[in-house]
């Protein structure tokens, strides 16, 4: 069922528990996302980027409301990284249940403005809003706390922030960053500021930059011709603890890029014959959700949308 972000993160943050956000592209990569949450008994959030209503617009975002609907767990439909008040409000009219404002690269007053105008339309249309505040980036655990505090949330400012927009829920700044670079060794996370903002916030909180680039998918991609340096994410154990304080919605495509293209390039590889797509992107949707299944596991969101209904005809 297509329901908002809300319905499904506010459950998360009270039962202690994650659900994954998941960005998509095509058809493929949204049935990996959906269909892995029905056979898991999950509650799930697909995501598209500005980027991903730019390629796949409306017929994208149909597919997904289609299989959403039609599915008997709880999906919402969430626009990632929206830029604009203009931007939020397209979503929403494509059919979007929940969208984001990111104004966190300007100053924090601006970002109050922005976030309020969106979560005043959005509210009005009982759709949800995801806000954020501080700047995503590694750190690196040697780093003074001075120098952490200059870009990793701040949990006093971030009181303020939903005291002052009525934000749903809020993407902070806790050490994570996008992609498949994430720094050298197990990445720092800073559990001590996630259990701090937890206590001051009652709202679920949201981790960007989330996906664990499981070296067993580098070295599959490295095995099949694929180039890429020294990747590493997010370590399961970081992500279940953070999940225990507050951290409800967590984000992840760089997972979803790599396992689509290992199984991509795996078949292209095996049988250089093959011309048919479904040969193709099958067995790339089969290494998604495999990802999606761990993680899910990982997040403590399996089982939670309760047991499946039963069939009457
Ligand atoms: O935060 C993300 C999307 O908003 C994705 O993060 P990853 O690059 O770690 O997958
Ligand atoms: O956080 C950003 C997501 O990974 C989406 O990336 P994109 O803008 O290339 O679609
Ligand atoms: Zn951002
Ligand atoms: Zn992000």
């Amino acid at each position: 069922m297509l329901v908002t972000g809300n319905d499904i993160l506010i459950p998360a943050r009270e039962g202690k528990y994650g659900v994954g956000a998941f960005n998509t592209n095509n058809m493929e990569i949204t049935q990996a996302i959906i269909h892995t949450a029905e056979r898991l008994r999950s509650p799930v959030i697909v995501q598209m980027s500005e980027g991903a209503v730019k390629y796949g617009g409306q017929d994208l975002a149909n597919i997904v409301i289609d299989i959403a609907t039609r599915a008997t767990v709880p999906v919402a439909l969430h626009l990632d990284h929206g830029s604009s008040y203009a931007s939020a409000l397209n979503a929403i009219k494509m059919g979007f249940t929940s969208v984001m404002i990111d104004a966190s690269h300007h100053s924090f007053q601006e970002n109050v403005h922005e976030t309020r105008r969106v979560v005043e339309a959005a509210h009005a249309m009982g759709i949800s809003v995801e806000a954020e505040i501080g700047r995503l980036g590694g750190v690196e655990e040697h780093v003074v706390v001075d120098e952490k505090d200059a870009f990793l949330t701040d949990p006093e400012e971030a009181v303020a922030f939903v005291d002052q927009t009525n934000v749903d829920y809020l993407a902070i700044a806790i050490g994570t960053s996008h992609g498949a670079y994430k720094g050298k060794g197990r990445p720092y996370i800073d559990q001590a500021r996630i259990v701090r903002i937890g206590e001051l916030l009652g709202i679920p909180l949201v981790a960007h930059g989330s996906s664990g680039v499981p070296a067993e998918i580098t070295q599959r991609f490295r095995d099949s011709g694929g180039e890429i340096g020294e990747a590493v994410g997010i370590a399961d154990e970081d992500l279940r603890e953070a999940c225990k304080h507050g951290i409800a919605k967590v984000n992840v495509d760089t997972d979803l890029r790599l396992a689509s293209t290992v199984g991509i390039r795996e078949i292209l590889q095996a049988s250089p014959k093959e011309f048919d797509p479904r040969k193709i992107f099958g067995p790339a949707r089969e290494v998604m959700s495999k990802i999606i299944e761990h993680k899910m596991g990982v997040l403590g969101s399996v089982g939670k949308a309760g047991p499946a209904p039963v069939q009457v005809r």
